[in-house]
């Protein structure tokens, strides 16, 4: 078995692929994307060596200053130590020719090495304080590069943050920000090459001076001597700094791909869709590609040093053979040729320190230059500029987009155009539409993330682009679509330590988002590091990362709460909480939802519909599931596939008739006994059987099973249940259940099929040999009729099943049983008394539409169909906003009974308390009820239900029981 595992061989690429697993027909080839941004290519050729010298006094300039502010310390310590050993280079330098000049002079040995001697002390003086700084500059630098590095990054990261998103959305902004990051991280060499050179200098200016002091043609020829090697020094450094520059865009790929290939993230990926062989590949091809052009330019380069160092070689000859013939034409002394040769090799080495030196700055150069352009060109688009400085005095009220068109930079077309749309604090507004229609842009228009490119975005009465964008932002609080995972501490995850960071803040924002569900299992519960790349962090799922991306944004408490496809990786229960806790956080919050779940979008006070940057449509939910148009037939798309997927039960194909009288009886055949041959047999059953292929629908199977059977012919047939039955065989049988009311006498039927039919009560069927299924169809169709006059009394007895849905016929007028002498029947309903533990009561705001009481806050209420009361209660209050009660936590607190009205039935509003409940209240039925709030009984609102307010008062002293006349 192992021997089988191991041996097989590793997956192979899908067909059609190359050996290195690159697609070989489909699309474009690696090879025709070079990442290459060609204008940046442009900018950078022309940038020559001259124009770079001229820029690099101010390019070096820069670095110390800011070389200066992150270490004063170390930046003197350098600068003296490299004009320090200048000096002493030069010093020794001096003192080398004296000594000389006194070694080689006339006269007594003795004496001249006493002249010799003071300069040979100030030789060695000067080495050994040269060699004392050498080791400063060393220390000096390792303490100054790290710190200038990360100072040059952080100064483009605050310029990166300073612009405006509309800049950071640019196309190539990633690679400019590459480019400049690894300007960057050699600006300490600038710094450090700025001083080789003007050390080099120094020395320079010593043996220059030297020489000059022993020929003036000497110095001039050492110039011309070292120029074609410092030319082509810097030409080599140039080819090197383009063919760095060209290669950027596929180096970054390479950067990219190496990451998602070896990293956790994408590893899931990378091994099921059998990514990994063609990545590889392609990343094989695009290291090619950069190898080649790297290669190029370090041969040109080489070519380049080469034909330097053959012209510099030359030349040096010319300088050493001029030098020969000043000697030998008697133009120079033997003592000062001594002296010169010394000074000759001093200034040629110092020169080429300064060649070097100054190609390698020329490059870091060219690098800092372009941090310095990615710097100019934030700084070019920063919001300090683009936007004014004012303040609001308080959170806004109102956020309103007036007529705004909007077009992303380098896009063909407008992603908005002509939009309008506005949120108050306290209302939920909901864009809708497709993908690409603009609802995030729209998204960050109002949030003041992008400017207009026409028209306004206003806070209250103030423009976006007229306030302090950083003070604005502290109104806003954003759940975007696609969210960043931050290897922080579930606290720092949340706060980004702004706000109240008190666990007791985090927990009640994390109630509110679900995240407090996932708390136990985390280590070290809001202190745990949210990442498995570092030890002793813990990952998160993608819907956990979710739920916190949310408590962050509760937890902000801003005025403006824009939420982009909030509940998208959260699970059922979780994205109910989010919506039913929706309204409470709305209540001093505007908040804009975008959705593509549009049945939650029944929350929203209006809904917006965005088709390709337009406003096409704007209502309630009420109004935009009846109005045609794209929301409906999106909303309706959607209805189906959820339709779809629950009917996966097979069409019923039989149908039988639960057929009752007025007595509550039900009508019941007898089988024969034929085992194996009819289905159930000797048994009770219901009349009925399979669908003919003439039957039109399943009520005309059960008609013609009916006058087959039994020559029954009914008037009222309507669909009651669909049952299953099983078959021997173990498979089972959806059946159509159609009732109907009959009052006739079986035994007069001529029945062509069974023994018998006979009338049976429902407390009678345990006596019968009957499918337990057929008597709970029965009890259930006798349990939502009301009592029949022959039926048994009212009295307690068991629960009664729930109410049929839907419910049977009902009884003509002429069936009814009548009231007793003297008395009115009255209706019954129900209403759902609410509190909360903080005292806050639960009322909805009627439809607009409602005949009754339009518009007006009522507690949750509604009349009884055919069941008791409570039964009535509890599928109210789940079918209007989904709150689960049980029978024993209800209560009847109060009965307002409503008298007064003689043309009218008088009536009974029974109150009744659930103590205990599940679920928060959502808009289910949204036709009915627009809104469910908990108030405060102290402060109801005005326009609600008188009686209901009386109610109130009298629940809450305890009185059952209050007279009206008929609400207004
Ligand atoms: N940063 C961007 N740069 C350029 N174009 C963009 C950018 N963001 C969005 N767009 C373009 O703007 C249009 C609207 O995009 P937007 O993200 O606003 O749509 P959406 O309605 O939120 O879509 P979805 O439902 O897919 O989230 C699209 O055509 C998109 O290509």
């Amino acid at each position: 078995m192992t021997s089988a595992v191991t041996q097989d061989p590793p997956p192979q690429p899908p067909e059609g692929t190359a050996p290195d697993g690159e697609q070989q027909d489909a699309g474009v080839r690696a090879e025709e994307y070079l990442y290459r941004d060609e204008s940046r290519l442009r900018a950078g050729s022309l940038l020559t060596s001259r124009t770079m010298a001229r820029r690099l006094p101010s390019l070096v300039r820069r670095s110390v200053r800011m070389a200066w502010r992150v270490d004063r310390g170390a930046t003197v310590g350098l600068l003296m130590c490299q004009i320090g050993t200048g000096v002493l280079a030069a010093l020794g330098l001096l003192a080398v020719t004296g000594t000389i000049t006194a070694l080689v002079s006339s006269g007594d040995i003795t004496e001249r090495l006493w002249d010799a001697a003071p300069q040979l002390a100030v030789i060695a003086a000067a080495a050994g304080l040269r060699a004392l700084m050498g080791i400063a500059v060393v220390w000096l630098t390792g303490r100054l590069r790290p710190v200038l590095g990360r100072a040059a990054e952080l100064t483009m990261i605050e310029a990166a943050l300073g612009a405006e998103l509309a800049a950071n959305n640019k196309p190539g902004y990633n690679d400019a920000y590459d480019i400049a990051d690894r300007g960057a991280q050699v600006t300490p060499d600038l710094v450090e090459e700025a001083q080789d050179v003007l050390a080099a200098t120094a020395t320079l200016a010593a043996g220059a001076t030297v020489l000059t002091v022993l020929h003036p043609l000497l110095l001039p020829l050492l110039f011309l001597a070292c120029l074609p090697q410092a030319a082509a020094y810097v030409r080599s450094a140039r080819v090197l700094y383009l063919a760095g520059l060209e290669t950027s865009g596929r180096r970054r790929m390479l950067n990219k791909l190496r990451w998602h290939m070896a990293y956790q993230e994408s590893s899931e990926e990378m091994r099921a869709c059998l990514a990994g062989p063609f990545l590889t590949g392609r990343y094989r091809r695009l290291a090619d590609s950069v190898n080649a052009a790297e290669r190029k330019a370090a041969n040109t380069g080489a070519w380049m040093g080469l034909a330097g160092a053959v012209a510099g070689g030359i030349a040096s000859a010319a300088v050493w053979a001029a030098l020969l013939w000043l000697l030998a034409s008697g133009r120079m002394s033997l003592a000062a040729g001594g002296g010169a040769v010394f000074a000759l090799q001093t200034a040629t080495g110092s020169v080429r320190g300064i060649i070097n030196g100054g190609a390698r700055l020329v490059r870091t150069g060219w690098y800092v230059q372009d941090w310095q352009n990615f710097l100019d060109n934030a700084h070019g688009q920063a919001m300090i500029d683009s936007r004014g400085t004012a303040s609001l005095p308080a959170a806004p009220e109102r956020f309103e987009v007036r007529d705004v068109t909007y077009r992303y930079d380098g896009a063909p077309k407008d992603s908005l155009s002509n939009v309008s749309l506005h949120v108050k604090r306290g209302e939920i507004v909901a864009l809708v539409g497709e993908n690409g229609s603009g609802k995030t842009t729209l998204s960050r228009l109002l949030c003041g993330l992008l400017l207009p490119t026409e028209g306004d975005v206003a806070w209250d009465h103030a423009s976006t682009a007229d306030l302090d964008p950083w003070r604005a932002w502290e109104h806003v609080a954003l759940v975007p679509q696609k969210f960043t995972y931050l290897p922080l501490t579930m606290r720092d995850n949340i706060t980004f330590g702004q706000g109240d960071t008190s666990d007791a803040a985090l927990l009640a924002a994390c109630e509110a988002s679900g995240a407090a569900e996932m708390l136990p299992k985390l280590r070290s519960g809001l202190n745990t590091l949210l990442t498995s790349e570092w030890f002793g962090g813990q990952q998160l799922s993608g819907g956990q990362w979710q739920r916190l991306v949310l408590t962050r944004a509760f937890h902000r408490r801003a005025a403006l709460l824009v939420m982009d496809e909030p509940t998208a990786a959260l699970d059922a229960r979780a994205e109910h909480r989010i919506f039913a806790g929706l309204r409470e956080l709305a209540k001093d919050r505007a908040v804009l939802l975008i959705t593509h779940r549009l049945t939650n979008v029944a929350v929203a006070d209006r809904i917006v519909v965005l088709d390709q940057g337009r406003i096409v449509q704007e209502g309630t939910y009420a109004q935009l599931t009846r109005q045609p148009g794209l929301f409906r037939s999106l909303w309706e798309l959607q209805r189906r596939m959820s339709g779809d997927a629950l009917q996966v039960e097979p069409e019923a194909a039989n149908a039988s008739a639960l057929i009752y009288n007025d007595r509550g009886e039900y009508l019941l055949h007898l089988r024969d006994y034929f085992p194996g041959q009819i289905w159930e047999p000797g048994m009770w059953s219901l009349l009925g059987g399979g669908r003919e292929p003439q039957d039109a629908t399943l009520e005309d199977t059960v008609r013609r099973e009916l006058a087959e059977e039994a020559g029954l012919d009914l008037a009222d047939l309507s669909p009651f249940a669909t049952e299953y039955a099983s078959h021997d065989d173990g498979t089972t049988v959806p059946i159509a259940v159609y009732a109907g009311r009959w009052n006739g006498d079986p035994r007069e039927l001529r029945l062509t099929e069974g023994v018998m039919l006979a009338w049976f009560g429902p407390d009678d069927l345990h006596r019968l040999r009957i499918a337990d299924t057929t008597s709970a169809l029965v009890r259930r169709h006798a349990a939502g009729l009301p009592r029949m006059q022959s039926g048994p009394e009212p009295g307690p007895g068991p629960e009664p099943a729930p109410a049929p849905a839907p419910a049977p016929a009902p009884a003509p007028a002429e069936h009814r049983p009548a009231s007793p002498h003297g008395t009115v029947p009255h209706i019954i309903g129900v209403h759902l008394y609410l509190e909360r533990p903080d005292g806050t009561v639960l009322l909805g705001l009627r439809h607009p539409d409602s005949a009754f009481a339009p518009s007006t806050w009522h507690v949750l209420a509604g009349h009884c169909e055919q069941e008791n009361a409570i039964d009535c209660l509890i599928r109210e209050a789940r079918e209007e906003a989904g709150l689960r009660i049980e029978r024993r936590d209800v209560e009847l607190v109060h009965v307002v009974h409503h008298i007064g009205q003689p043309r009218n039935p008088p009536r009974l509003a029974l109150f009744f308390r659930a103590r205990t409940w599940g679920g928060e209240p959502v808009l289910c039925e949204p036709d009915k009820c627009t809104q469910w709030k908990f108030w405060d009984p102290a402060a109801l609102p005005d326009d609600l239900v008188p009686y209901t307010r009386l109610a109130i008062t009298k629940i809450r002293n305890g009185e059952p029981y209050s007279e009206t006349g008929w609400p207004a």
